[in-house]
């Protein structure tokens, strides 16, 4: 039987758990603020942030919200960034990525304080991880290794392939599967293998994987044959396809499920998985920051 690794309901846990860390908080005078920056129209980035804001108010966390036209200046940009730098009532800033396409992204991303970079993406941050020495741990990452840490699957000395070389999950993950467990860093003991577009015998690769997390952004990219028997699938895709129904979309993973699910020990479905992960996520970065200021 295969282990179905339910993002939705452990977000729920994780959720629970955090709701009554901003309630003691309160209780001390603090409550956790998150500030998210939306520029253009794009609506899958349009859903993320609704949900983001929700979760907030779920939890009791203050949010604010700048959402701006996509004829946005740098400029403008900029100093609403600085606006929140300097709002106490502010723990968190998350500026909603991809940008349009004449904004510089990295620009930003160095332009929020370290202190308030929930997203983890700030240059200070990332080096901060890979020297495991986290500050605040990335929110995709972070989810994938709670997931799998909750479930009980083993992490030492184990094969992990990743699948993807991102700056936001593929390498970030890489560092934390590779870092040593101290027992409260969420380091993984893993031996680590990262797979790319120019990399030579990528499906023998896959196969060795005890662990296999495809974030490549390809629709059902992984097949059966890729994925030893007895693995762990970890499915970061979230592809839109076109479809007949309601909402005019499906969700797709990277991973062909109905292929790989037999050949498992346990996988992620999606929708269900790690999207969901990735927001309770934030949520806790968001609450770890109220907490150290
Ligand atoms: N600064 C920044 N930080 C991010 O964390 C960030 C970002 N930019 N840009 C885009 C990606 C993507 N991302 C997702 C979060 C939740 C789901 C999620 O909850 N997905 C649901 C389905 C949602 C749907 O129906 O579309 C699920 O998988 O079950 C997906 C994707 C955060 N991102």
């Amino acid at each position: 039987m295969t282990t179905l690794l339910d993002g939705k309901t452990l977000s729920k846990t994780i959720q629970s758990e955090l709701a009554e860390e901003v309630k003691v908080l309160k209780d001390q005078g603090i409550q956790p603020g998150l500030a998210v920056i939306l520029v253009g129209d794009d609506p899958a980035s349009q859903v993320y942030v609704g949900s983001k804001r929700k979760t907030c108010e779920k939890l009791g966390i203050l949010s604010k919200a700048s959402i701006l036209p996509a004829s946005t200046s740098q400029d403008e940009l900029m100093a609403i960034v600085d606006q929140y730098n300097s709002d106490p009532e502010i723990h968190g800033i998350l500026c909603q990525l991809p940008l349009p396409a004449h904004l510089d992204e990295q620009q930003v991303i160095e332009a929020i304080a370290p202190s308030k970079d929930v997203d983890c993406f700030h240059p200070e941050n990332v080096g901060r991880v890979l020297i495991g020495m986290p500050r605040f741990l990335p929110c995709t990452p972070h989810g994938i290794v709670q997931l799998i840490k909750r479930t009980g699957i083993e992490t030492t000395g184990k094969h992990t392939v990743i699948l993807g070389r991102s700056d936001i999950v593929g390498k970030p993950l890489a560092a934390m599967m590779l870092q040593k467990d101290s027992g409260e860093n969420m380091g993984c003991n893993s031996t680590v293998t990262v797979c790319h577009s120019a990399t030579k015998n990528l499906e023998e690769l896959c196969r060795e994987a005890d662990i296999l997390v495809a974030a490549i952004g390809k629709p059902e990219f992984v097949k059966g044959h890729m994925v030893k028997e007895g693995a762990v699938v970890i499915d970061v895709g979230i592809n839109r396809i076109d479809a007949d129904n309601e909402k005019g979309y499906r969700l797709v993973g990277d991973v062909d499920f109905e292929e790989v699910k037999p050949r498992c020990q346990a996988i992620t479905p999606v929708p269900g998985g790690v999207g969901p992960m990735t927001i309770a996520m934030l949520m806790y970065n968001t609450v770890s920051s109220a907490r150290l200021s």
